[in-house]
């Protein structure tokens, strides 16, 4: 199995979630459009879904699923969607496509958040993939030095503009022994928005996609 057939298969797997007659939460990224596609078998069954992205819910409503604005959907059945590293405590860094805070926002909504990966995702302690950060255009300096002052390296991702309308950086060089708290620091600075780690609500349920097929953690 490749990764592509590991996202594949961890996409359809997801499916077993779907609680029928509710709306769920759909989030981002290239593993997410598997399911996506997937969904696209159960459509009777949803009622509809709140999106995390411009780019995925253009991809649900061509293929006939409603998509809801999250203000009046109210609490989600499930969110579904991938991650960019995923710790054994299903503790998330999240962002690599730039969708951190709509997939945050989609997240916190949910009764259960269904992570889907495939296994080259899983590592022992988050860092090793840059950790992105959305942040208000005018607070970018700002904010990257405070970031390197916690001992990361911040990047700009140049080019690279939200949904939101803010940028995105990514900081380097990180081994994030205390998730949950890093997570807590770095919202506090003025001018982040999100940061892309999922520590505090992690994932409920995490699938994970390799050559011996599909295994899951957590959900118990
Ligand atoms: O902003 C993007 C999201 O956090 C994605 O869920 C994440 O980057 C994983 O994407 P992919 O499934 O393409 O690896």
């Amino acid at each position: 199995m490749d990764q592509n057939q590991a996202k594949k298969a961890v996409a359809e797997a997801a499916l077993a979630y779907l609680v029928p007659g509710e709306i769920l939460g759909v989030g981002t990224g290239s593993t997410v459009n598997y399911f996506i596609d997937a969904l696209a078998s159960r459509k009777a069954d949803v009622a509809g879904a709140v999106s995390s992205s411009e780019a995925s819910s253009a991809r649900l409503k061509a293929i006939g699923i409603p998509v809801l604005d999250a203000n009046s959907a109210g609490p989600l059945s499930i969110y579904v969607d991938g991650a960019d590293e995923t710790d054994p405590h299903l503790r998330l860094i999240k962002g690599g496509g730039a969708a951190l805070t709509r997939e945050k926002i989609v997240a916190e909504a949910a009764r259960t958040f269904v992570c889907i990966v495939d296994e080259s995702k899983l590592v022992p302690v988050l860092g090793q993939f840059p950790l992105p950060v959305e942040v208000i255009p005018m607070a970018r300096s700002l904010v990257a030095r405070k970031l390197a002052a916690l001992g990361g390296e911040p990047r700009w991702r140049e080019g690279v503009v939200t949904d939101n309308g803010n940028v995105i950086l990514d900081v380097h060089g990180l081994r994030i022994v205390d998730p949950v708290g890093l997570e807590a620091t770095i919202n506090q600075i003025p001018g982040v928005v999100t940061v892309g780690l999922f520590a505090r609500r992690k994932a409920d349920v995490l699938l994970i996609g390799g050559p011996q097929g599909v295994r899951r953690l957590g959900g118990d």
